[in-house]
């Protein structure tokens, strides 16, 4: 049996590279997990491996939402990228869910739940830290790509993921993004955070909750001492901005600890993946200086 009992669900060319989507069996969501890389296209010139850019969904995502709408391939491949786009929870008929569409499946925070019922397979958090990673280096192109070199991004409540596993992992990642990223989820005008949080941790209040929310870990960073770039797009007509998001909340309190932060907010923009789209390839380019990929 392949490592992880892994199995391609379809490879498909795109944009000169190739889109695979694989599944697997995953021992830490103790559920079958599905996943998608885009590799880009092989050019006699390019000797080097592709550094990897992590991607993480938001509310009700999988990997299929930014693959289909998210226009990152074609500056992936121009920038000689590969994207790793995980699915946002469990999935399967054991694993618990919620009839909202903000909590259960397609919504797991990127935390390791500890509460019931969704402690027994909720563990986005190591899967994305842990065991993706591993799986990764079982795939079949793994061998096309530098496993050393990782950024890391996401939507929403990817956007979310992206800033906590960056704080929290500070040697991991070669740079951080987000696009409209909910960015105090402890807040008490931050419903889906509080929502997420209390079921999945029990509190939204708990010492554990305030390590998975972004303004309050980089509260805690010791001044000049996270070194890792961090870009941020917020749309200004996104009617989640000031309901649940709240970015300049992490913006002001990342400037203040002297990190390397770049905040913009765009007129007329809202929370979909046209506003996503339209800045991909401005966050592939980022995250591509950063991690020294040279365009071709
Ligand atoms: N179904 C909801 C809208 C949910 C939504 O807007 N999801 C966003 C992420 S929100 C934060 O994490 C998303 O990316 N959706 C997928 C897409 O393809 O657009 C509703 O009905 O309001």
């Amino acid at each position: 049996m392949a490592p992880f009992n892994l199995k391609t669900i379809s490879v498909t060319r795109a944009h000169h590279g190739t889109l695979h989507r694989l599944q697997h069996d995953s021992e830490t969501l103790s559920s079958v997990a599905t996943f998608a890389v885009f590799v880009p296209g092989a050019v006699e010139d390019f000797k080097d491996k592709f550094p990897l850019l992590l991607y993480l969904s938001g509310l009700t995502c999988t990997d299929e939402n930014v693959a289909q709408k998210g226009c990152a391939f074609e500056h992936c491949h121009a920038r000689r990228v590969a994207m790793v786009m995980p699915d946002t929870s469990p999935r399967g008929d054991d694993a618990a869910d919620d009839e909202a569409w903000d909590l259960g499946k397609g919504a797991g925070f990127y935390v390791d739940a500890s509460a019931a019922p969704w402690s027994r397979h909720y563990k986005t958090y190591s899967y994305v830290t842990k065991e993706l990673p591993k799986v990764l280096r079982a795939c079949d192109f793994a061998d096309a790509l530098d496993h050393e070199r990782v950024s890391i991004s996401g939507h929403s409540m990817g956007g979310h993921g992206a800033l906590t596993l960056a704080l929290r992992n500070p040697n991991a990642y070669a740079s951080a993004s987000a696009f409209a990223p909910i960015a105090n989820p402890t807040a008490s005008d931050c419903p889906w955070g509080q929502k997420a949080l209390k079921a999945y941790l029990g509190s939204a209040d708990c010492d554990e909750a305030k390590s998975h929310d972004a303004t309050e870990l980089v509260k805690s960073v010791e001044a000049g001492t996270f070194k890792m770039p961090i870009l941020i797009d917020q749309g200004a007509a996104d009617s989640f901005y000031k309901t649940q998001l709240h970015p300049e909340r992490f913006v002001d309190a990342a400037k203040e600890r002297g990190c390397d932060v770049t905040y913009r907010l765009h007129d007329g923009y809202d929370h979909s993946y046209f506003f996503v789209s339209t800045f991909m390839r401005e966050h592939i380019e980022f995250h591509a200086a950063a991690l020294g990929s040279l365009k071709i």
